[in-house]
């Protein structure tokens, strides 16, 4: 479903990524962690196409593909029912769409936050719209920064129930980036750990009787 081959990628003069792999299978979840400036997200944007890598491959088994990123890519001028209007105009019209967009809203808790702009929402309600704008075009492959970040225990056992729901029932495959060790626990995603330049120190599943080899490779 995803692969990045020996990728390596220099930023204003400095190497952030240097020859780093990661297979990935359809369904697979993977969280990338380590400490800040290791490159984590700067590996996810080049995994889902946004950033070139200047060596290496990058193979991504379907063009059905959805991100959610720090920087919620949330259209400032629309409101949150019109900014998930907006994604699932694509794929539905009329009143089926405008039915799946408030169901989106109200599962993520939004449904009273329909008529703001996302400057009149919370960094939790920007949060929650950006994921739920994520998961309501059906993606493949999903991209997430930091889901969990700014989001209460509540909300985060949501979305990760919603990840686990997604990936069980149609196989959903997840490449993400958090710090939050409990949600990523509870999705039992597969845990690559960088060191600074992207060096991976190691990667596993959080739990050590189920540890195995990933498919992560170091350079
Ligand atoms: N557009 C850019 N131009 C120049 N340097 C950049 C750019 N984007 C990222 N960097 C640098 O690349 C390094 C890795 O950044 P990246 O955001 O990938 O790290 P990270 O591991 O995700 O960090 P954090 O956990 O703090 O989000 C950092 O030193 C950062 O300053």
């Amino acid at each position: 479903m995803l692969r990045l081959e020996h990728i390596s990628k220099t930023l204003q003069g400095k190497t952030v990524i240097e020859d780093f792999s990661l297979a990935m299978s359809k369904g697979d979840m993977v969280c990338l962690t380590g400490p800040s400036g290791a490159g984590k997200t700067t590996i996810v944007r080049i995994a889902a196409g946004l950033l070139a890598p200047d060596r290496g491959q990058l193979q991504i088994g379907t063009a059905n593909i959805a991100f959610a990123f720090q920087d919620a890519p949330l259209i400032p001028w629309l409101t949150a029912l019109q900014n998930m209007q907006f994604v699932l105009s694509p794929r539905l019209r009329g009143e089926k769409l405008d039915a799946q967009a408030l169901t989106w809203l109200e599962r993520l808790g939004l449904s009273d936050a329909r008529d703001k702009k996302p400057s009149e929402m919370s960094g939790g309600m920007q949060r929650r719209l950006s994921i739920a704008c994520s998961f309501a075009v059906t993606p493949e492959l999903l991209f997430l920064d930091e889901p969990f970040a700014f989001l209460d225990e509540y909300w985060q056992s949501v979305v990760v129930d919603e990840l686990i729901r997604q990936n069980r029932q149609r196989r959903l495959t997840v490449l993400m980036v958090s710090h939050q060790p409990e949600p990523v626990q509870r999705l039992d995603a597969r845990v690559v750990h960088l060191a600074t330049g992207s060096k991976l120190l190691s990667a596993k599943k959080h739990n050590p009787e189920r540890a195995e080899q990933t498919g992560a490779e170091s350079a």
